[in-house]
């Protein structure tokens, strides 16, 4: 017997009745579409399986359940083998400046074009279900739906890589997943197995150095940068070649966390960056990079003091200009994350015509991995169909059959070359994708690399001494507290041996932060050059002073002044920032009797999740307040994240002046808004010696 509900949840626009077990039943009625199997039979009970009386055994022939459950038993697929965690969104690119000299590549030749693109953002070594925030590299993967087949041009946010052959990359990745016998740690790279493969493979000393940096720890996806890394080429119209370098620009400046708030953030909320980037997009906030290419010739890369084809080297843009020549947009949110974000699959092999490979070794082995490992990810050759992978361009070949053909090709042709069906594909000598002609007569077959590869200190003793003293901190500080998560000691002191190439300063914080003697260095395969350092690969030193893009949280309480938090909030939003307002619960009535809502409950979103803070609450609501320990960290860590925070006399009675807190420049009065927003577009890194004893 079938009881009707009545009150007004938007739920019960459906006709809504309640079972006889008291389980809720919507009826599609008109407005709504009806709820079918597989086969299109429409579904009349999605709640109860087919049994023998209510209380017997159930039937073997309910389709409806059966095929409900058999769906289920196979949603889940494998997990990429890295980068099993990302983000991703739609967007366009759009070309400002011709290379038409370097490339017959459309997208890269025709002004004012907009060519369609999905970028996926990740982390590398945590599982799928990971979190955002751990210290990492983070992949860069574009796919560009270009008109002339598809382009995926798969990065990092770091310009280099940790090993120079791709023969090493299984054992780097066995190295920094979790430890096979005990199965962790979880996206970690502070253990034993990492450092002893890293400091018994010095090619790795480069990308090491700039994970311990803050760019492994992106205070959100829209503000990291990207890179292709590996030395590209350009193809022209008379078949000359340009090597290029390709580099994304973020419109917003890297900006970067503090490992303190990473660890907080990632139990407050592991999904940060993944929610930021849906709420920008859907609040019309769209992150946007530049396009820059680094173009030089084979005569110029003679010249550098180390090889480019070597994937363990920078090209310091001191040395060869980034050349800014259009922008990317992310402007749409998936629709759904498993069609489109899971089922991606990029492949650095795929290139329109007018791009080609270099030699470098990481980068052709590369070429193999990624359809070779997609085939048991997405489980059949097919996978390029899905809507997500296919070219937006007219494709045809004479690939046929295998598990989920999607396509019903008509012919009786499929083969080629043919003389039955004229309506066939052909191959196209003028329009087709054509190799650099390259001469390659002198090579001598053999597992050799090239002695260019072997200096691995020059350039992470460039990044080391190109930081600001607080980046060196943090780097210091870093490399301490993985190493200090390092139980075998022979581990941790041959990484202090490496450290000694890289930079004396940098070891000796290191040793004496783990209470170690500095040993002997290492024999370094190749002499140590001093290069210039490099302003562009700091993070705080260009760090833009703005609010575009940062957010702050405004904390109130029943009885808060809504004139004040309306003044407060509409100052940030002028200034490019966006607002979370954050309470003891999730709604609160105000000073002149209006409800609130709230974006969070404060014991649920510490202030690490923000850039600046506001708090705007009563004497009675401080009082109470001033006891919530959660409320107290709130105040402690903003002060401690060396972040702006405006507060009024209650906060400041009750609550700021029972911490450990000393006032200074960041710390505002309400009364004193332009200064709060002032302050908010950047942070007191003066005050962070204060507040943690870096190495
Ligand atoms: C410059 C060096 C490298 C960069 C920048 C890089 C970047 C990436 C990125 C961004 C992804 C994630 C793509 C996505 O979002 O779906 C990825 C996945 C992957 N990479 Fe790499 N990678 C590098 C080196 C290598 C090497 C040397 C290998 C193997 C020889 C390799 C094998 C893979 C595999 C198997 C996946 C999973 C692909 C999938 O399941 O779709 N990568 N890589």
């Amino acid at each position: 017997m079938k009881k009707k509900i009545d009150h007004t949840d938007p739920a019960n626009k459906m006709n809504t009745t309640q079972g006889n077990g008291g389980e809720t039943h919507q009826d599609a009625g008109q407005e709504v579409p009806t709820l079918t199997t597989q086969q299109g039979v429409a579904i009349a009970d999605n709640q109860n399986s087919l049994t023998v009386g209510s209380r017997g055994p159930t039937l073997l022939e309910d389709f409806v359940l059966r095929e409900k459950i058999n769906h289920f038993d196979h949603e889940r697929i494998p997990e990429r083998i890295v980068h099993a965690r990302g983000s991703a969104a739609h967007g366009y690119f759009e070309l400002s400046e011709s290379l038409a000299e370097y490339t017959t590549a459309n997208i890269l030749t025709e002004v004012g074009k907009q060519t369609p693109l999905f970028t996926r953002i990740s982390t590398v070594a945590g599982s799928k279900g990971s979190k955002d925030t751990p210290r990492d590299v983070r992949g860069f993967a574009v796919k560009f739906y270009t008109d002339q087949g598809n382009w995926d041009l798969v990065g990092n946010n770091m310009p280099i890589f940790f090993i120079q052959d791709a023969m090493k990359f299984p054992d780097l990745v066995h190295a920094v997943k979790p430890e096979p016998d005990r199965g962790y740690p979880q996206a970690a790279s502070a253990h034993d197995t990492f450092w002893d493969f890293v400091s018994l493979s010095p090619e790795t000393m480069h990308n090491v150095i700039w994970l311990m940096s803050d760019r492994a720890l992106p205070r959100s996806l829209r503000m990291i940068e990207g890179f292709g890394i590996h030395s590209y080429r350009l193809i022209n119209k008379e078949g000359k070649s340009t090597f290029v370098r390709f580099h994304w620009k973020p419109v917003l400046g890297v900006q970067s966390t503090t490992w303190d708030e990473a660890v907080k953030i990632s139990g407050a909320d592991p999904d940060y960056h993944r929610r930021d980037l849906f709420e920008s997009i859907n609040r019309g906030d769209f992150p946007e990079w530049e396009l820059g290419v680094q173009l030089f010739s084979e005569q110029e890369a003679a010249q550098f003091p180390f090889d480019h084809l070597d994937a363990t080297k920078l090209i310091p843009e001191e040395l060869v200009p980034v050349k800014i020549v259009g922008k990317m947009v992310l402007n749409r949110y998936p629709d759904n994350f498993f069609a489109e974000t899971e089922q991606v699959a990029f492949c650095p092999s795929h290139l329109p015509p007018g791009i080609d490979f270099s030699n470098d070794p990481l980068l052709q082995g590369r070429l193999f991995s990624y359809l070779d490992t997609q085939l048991s990810r997405l489980g059949s050759p097919n996978f390029a169909q899905i809507p997500i992978n296919a070219p937006k361009c007219p494709f045809a070949n004479m690939q046929r059959d295998g598990h989920m053909q999607m396509q019903v090709p008509k012919s009786r042709v499929a083969y080629e070359p043919q003389s039955l069906d004229p309506s066939m594909p052909r191959e196209s000598e003028k329009r087709g994708f054509h190799s650099y002609s390259e001469s390659l007569d002198d090579g001598v077959k053999g597992r050799v690399r090239a002695d260019k590869f072997a200096d691995h200190y020059s350039q992470p003793r460039m990044f080391y001494q190109s930081q600001t003293a607080p980046e060196q901190a943090h780097i210091a500080s870093a490399y301490a507290f993985e190493l200090g998560k390092v139980d075998t000691a022979h581990v941790r002191t041959r990484m202090l041996g490496h450290l000694r190439h890289i930079d004396e300063d940098l070891a000796a914080r290191v040793a004496d932060a783990l209470g170690m003697e500095l040993p002997e260095p290492p024999t370094a395969a190749a002499p140590i050059q001093e290069m210039p350092t490099s302003d562009a690969l700091q993070t705080i030193g260009r760090t833009p002073h703005t609010l575009k893009g940062r957010q702050i949280a405004i904390l109130v309480a029943p009885g808060s002044k809504r004139s004040e938090i309306e003044k407060y909030q509409q100052a940030a939003k002028d200034q490019g920032a966006s607002v979370k307002i954050i309470a003891p619960g999730r709604e609160a009535v105000l000073d002149d009797g209006t409800r609130i809502q709230s974006d969070e409950r404060v014991a649920g979103a510490p202030s690490a999740m923000f850039d600046a803070v506001v708090s705007i609450i009563m004497p009675e609501q401080a009082k109470k307040l001033a006891k919530d320990s959660s409320t107290l960290d709130w105040f402690t860590d903003a002060y401690g994240h060396c972040k702006a925070i405006a507060y009024c006399g209650a906060t400041d009675q009750y609550i700021l002046s029972k911490l450990p807190i000393e006032k200074d420049a960041f710390i505002t009065p309400l009364t004193e808004l332009d200064n709060f927003i002032k302050n908010a577009k950047t942070r007191l890194w003066q005050r962070e010696p204060k507040v943690r004893d870096l190495a």
